[in-house]
């Protein structure tokens, strides 16, 4: 319940003193309506149909008070309170159902930004650590569910409001008749823990399974080529008619409880009222008036009970999605990056002399001895052109991602121009930075807005330069409808080489001061590959290059080369002096990837 109560809190500071106002909305609504049952016992008595006389409390009230009147007049009053009370119920209840979805949407519009927004802050290694699609769930599915407890709590609390009203109201009719209902109630509701418990199990595995739907799903849609390729539908069928006949259990089994519950009080609600009519008329001779009463109270108070106890089940089966988006949330803080800057900074470092990465050692696995990379000693000069190259696994894209920022060191440090790269200036580091990844993603969205993303504000001129300088320009002018054309889910609809060839044109027209091509032209062919090196040969001199290539033979125009091999630099230099030494890795692998019988590398 806390991780409720965290949600209340946090909605409360949204909407301030709105949340009671509404509240006592919902509870005013719920009184009025009430009033309308109530006044039909004096309807009763003025159309004769029971007697007023006998009964004591309220009908005596009752009566004594229309005594002055006649019957019409009485009528009159009676149905007049009647209207009133019930416009005025009709009245508040629109207004707060309305209030109640403004409110609402505020706060889940609160509760979405800001989740998001932490997501968005947490550092690459949260996102290394997490699945995808887990952090899709917690953001899509979970969230809406801490939305349904938040609406159910809030329903829940203007149930119990209104039911100390009604037992206050019960009380005034009846004292002993509400306090046997209500002894009645209470063992019931003791006797009823356990659907509620029931309910907290149902509810952590339907946030299990839709977990492992979301991962199941997202994971094979993305792999679908492999899927179809190898033949692999009847077991990917097998896996969702699994899960989805677990959903579907687990689904009947928490309607089943849902029903279970309400049978219990209803069924019990019947006999109590049975036996106790039967009880007070066989025993004490009661008067019609006094069993109206009886039916009166239980038929208000009952429901009440009723109607708790289903907000109770419904808001323990959303429990565990509410601690789950908190943990979530708490993850996200924890891995915050901590720049003081924030989102907001559009401040760029300048890059002036170079980039020296000083003694960096760094590990995924904390809890291990082994580092993935050790004590590696650069310099990267501003404007050069620099390659990492190295067999795979070495830790050629960890070491990129230390020298971004991605990732901090465990020891040593990213310098910049004598300036160690820290929480006060890593976002402004990051601006100056552009990366062209190996599975270059793009946005759902037209070629232009892909550019707008990176550069807001860049000129048609300066897109159609930056397409002309990748090699797309061509391509982009053949599509239908050029740069307003709308490219497909992570850009499925252009080939591998045009997506790669477009994020290095959005790459270059945000004119960054280091530029990292971590294996960038793998998906080229020759053609492509030449235009591309040579629109980096264009670029040389002008930003400071940082390429990753298992092609040896593209990195022939950098100035400077570093061999990474177990996670430790173990050769470098220019790039002739490493191809002549035959007896090292760069050497001997170029040698085999230029040799006529070479095999894809
Ligand atoms: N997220 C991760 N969690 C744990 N270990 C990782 C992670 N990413 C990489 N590693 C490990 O770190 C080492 C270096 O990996 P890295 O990806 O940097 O190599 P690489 O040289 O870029 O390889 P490739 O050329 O195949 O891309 C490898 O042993 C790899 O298994």
């Amino acid at each position: 319940m806390n991780a409720v109560l965290h949600f209340i809190k946090e909605m409360h500071r949204v909407t301030g003193a709105a949340l009671y106002r509404n509240l006592f909305g919902m509870v005013t609504s719920s009184f009025l309506e009430s009033i309308g049952v109530l006044l039909l016992v004096p309807l009763l008595g003025l159309l004769g149909l029971v007697s007023l006389e006998v009964g004591g409390g309220y009908f005596a009230w009752a009566a004594e008070l229309l005594q002055g009147f006649s019957p019409m007049t009485g009528l009159c009053i009676v149905l007049g309170i009647y209207a009133v009370t019930t416009i005025g119920h009709n009245l508040i209840q629109r207004h707060v159902t309305i209030r109640s979805v403004e409110l609402q949407g505020q706060f889940a519009r609160k509760l979405r930004l800001d989740a998001y927004r932490e997501l968005l802050q947490a550092n690459w290694p949260f996102f290394l650590r997490k699945r995808g699609s887990d952090l899709v769930n917690t953001l899509t599915i979970e969230l809406s569910r801490v939305l349904g407890a938040i609406n159910t709590f809030l329903q829940l609390v203007a149930s119990v409001i209104f039911t100390v009203i009604q037992i206050a109201i019960a009380f005034w009719l009846s004292p002993s008749l509400t306090l046997f209902v209500l002894i009645c109630g209470s063992i019931l509701a003791f006797a009823s823990r356990r659907f509620i418990r029931r309910a907290k199990q149902l509810g952590s595995q339907t946030s299990q399974h839709a977990q492992n739907y979301m991962a199941g799903i997202t994971d094979q849609i993305n792999g679908m080529k492999d899927i179809k390729s190898n033949t692999m539908e009847l077991t990917r069928m097998e896996w969702l008619e699994e899960l989805t006949r677990n959903m579907f259990r687990e689904q009947v089994d928490y309607i089943k409880l849902r029903m279970n519950s309400q049978f219990v009080y209803k069924t019990s609600s019947t006999l109590l009222i049975a036996a106790f009519i039967l009880v007070c008329f066989a025993l004490f001779q009661t008067q019609g008036i006094q069993l109206l009463t009886i039916t009166v109270i239980f038929a208000r108070l009952w429901p009440r009970f009723t109607s708790i106890q289903a907000n109770l089940e419904s808001l323990s089966s959303m429990i565990p999605s509410c601690r789950a988006v908190l943990k979530f949330r708490e993850e996200c803080v924890e891995a915050a990056e901590k720049s003081l800057t924030g989102m907001t900074e559009t401040r760029r470092l300048p890059i002036r002399h170079e980039i020296e990465c000083r003694n960096l050692s760094f590990k995924y696995d904390k809890s291990d001895n082994q580092y993935n990379l050790k004590n590696i000693h650069l310099r990267i000069k501003a404007h050069s052109t620099t390659a990492i190259a190295g067999a795979s696994g070495a830790g050629k894209s960890t070491l990129i991602d230390l020298i971004m920022g991605l990732m901090y060191p465990d020891e040593g440090h990213i310098v910049v121009d004598g300036e160690p790269i820290s929480d006060r200036n890593l976002l402004a580091y990051r601006r100056s930075i552009s990366y062209v990844p190996q599975d270059p993603f793009l946005f759902n969205a037209s070629i232009r807005e892909n550019m707008e993303l990176i550069a807001p504000g860049a000129t048609e001129q300066e897109i159609w330069e930056a397409l002309e300088f990748a090699s797309c320009a061509e391509f982009v002018r053949g599509l239908p409808q050029g740069l307003d054309t709308v490219i497909g889910d992570r850009g499925v609809r252009l080939s591998g080489g045009e997506r790669q060839r477009l994020v290095l044109a959005r790459a270059i027209i945000r004119k960054p001061s280091i530029l990292v091509l971590d294996e960038a032209t793998s998906a080229l062919d020759a053609e492509n590959e030449r235009n591309i090196q040579e629109a980096i040969d264009r670029l040389k001199g002008s930003m400071t290059i940082i390429i990753v290539a298992h092609r040896l033979s593209t990195l022939r125009g950098a100035d400077h080369v570093f061999v990474i091999g177990n996670g430790q630099i173990t050769e470098q230099g220019g790039f002739e002096q490493l191809a002549a030494n035959q007896g090292g890795y760069f050497g001997r692998s170029l040698q085999l990837q230029t040799s006529p019988h070479a095999s894809s590398f």
